[in-house]
């Protein structure tokens, strides 16, 4: 998790702290089936606050399914859920109203001028201010944090792509959130209002305290972005840490690449620092194009995918396995 020592200095560190021990998600066990088939078995899952985390699997994984279980949009079939420290499915508006999430639908609203739809939304927000935590944001400085400062009285019909997400993500966080969700939210941006995203988010989190559960498909952005990844497979989670330390899992090797005297070499060792320092004693001047490559999180999700996948009927949730059998009798 990231520092944040400029909340401590606030005059509500007491009541910041207080609630600071309590995760902004916890879940155990949990278990959705539709119909006859079993999405999630039992998925453990935790995010604390103020942190970022990914979550990562393939397509059906489950990760809006339970995106939308923890929003208390979905009924789960089984499980313990705490958002916030409320079961969703008993959250009242006050709870809500100390959620974030993002969604698409703001893009129709295409005749309202950007600085006033976020004030007329905000003012939802308003009986739900807590000490530290004015609700809702002032719409001149929550759009100089999403970066449409400039485009307030545009109409939102006017806006580009890029900056309508922008403003998907300004009305998601009007009411300052203390978890904000995002199902994949930088699909179709151009690298540019990717990387500005990537600032925004990692804004929210440092300068908010803002704890984010996001889904992707962009290992790159997970890698980035979260301070922690959970990886979705099977129903399960099957891969839960910091990028480095999913690396480390996967393969403790780190392929040392290398010219001696313009000849390419490359050789896979455990402690390449060590490696290195030799080559450099043994041969000098002699060693160039050094490069130090460890396992990517785009190998540790493929191995982890690949894993389960080999394994799916000894990890896959029991009723799974049930039907498989059926199916093959
Ligand atoms: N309302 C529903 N009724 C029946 N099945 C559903 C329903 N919603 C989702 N599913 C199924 O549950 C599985 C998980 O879907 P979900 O959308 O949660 O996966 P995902 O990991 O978000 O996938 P993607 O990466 O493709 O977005 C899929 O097989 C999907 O077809």
């Amino acid at each position: 998790m990231r520092t944040r020592a400029h909340i401590d200095d606030s005059p509500e560190k007491t009541v910041r702290q207080e609630s600071a021990t309590e995760p902004a998600v916890e879940v155990r066990g949990l278990r959705m089936r539709y119909g006859t088939t079993d999405v999630l078995g039992a998925v453990d899952l935790r995010v604390e606050r103020g942190e970022v985390v990914a979550l990562l699997g393939p397509n059906g994984a489950g990760k809006t399914t339970t995106i939308e279980i923890l929003e208390g949009f979905r009924r789960r079939s089984a499980g313990e859920v705490r958002v916030l420290g409320t079961d969703p499915e008993r959250g009242d508006e006050a709870w809500r109203a100390r959620l974030g999430i993002v969604l698409q639908s703001w893009r129709d609203h295409g005749r309202w001028r950007v600085g006033e739809l976020l004030a007329h939304l905000g003012r939802y927000y308003a009986p739900y201010g807590a000490p530290g935590r004015p609700r809702p944001h002032d719409v001149a400085e929550l759009l100089s944090l999403v970066g449409l400062a400039e485009r307030a009285g545009a109409r939102v019909a006017d806006l580009s792509g890029g900056q309508r997400r922008r403003l998907d993500v300004a009305v998601g966080i009007v009411g300052r959130p203390d978890l904000l969700f995002l199902d994949e939210p930088t699909v179709g941006f151009d690298p540019r209002a990717r990387r500005e995203f990537h600032g925004l988010v990692r804004r929210l989190s440092d300068l908010e305290d803002t704890a984010i559960l996001l889904t992707t498909h962009d290992l790159d952005e997970a890698e980035r972005l979260a301070d922690r990844i959970l990886i979705l497979a099977g129903g399960r989670i099957v891969a839960d840490g910091t990028p480095a330390r999913l690396a480390a899992q996967v393969s403790r090797e780190a392929e040392v690449r290398y010219s001696l005297d313009g000849e390419p070499r490359a050789r896979s060792v455990e402690d390449a620092t060590g490696y290195v320092r030799g080559l450099f004693e043994r041969h000098g001047d002699a060693v160039g194009d050094l490069e130090v490559r460890r396992a990517s999180l785009e190998d540790v999700y493929m191995e982890m995918v690949r894993e389960f996948e080999s394994g799916k009927a000894a990890q896959a949730p029991a009723e799974l396995t049930a039907e498989a059998a059926g199916e093959a009798a």
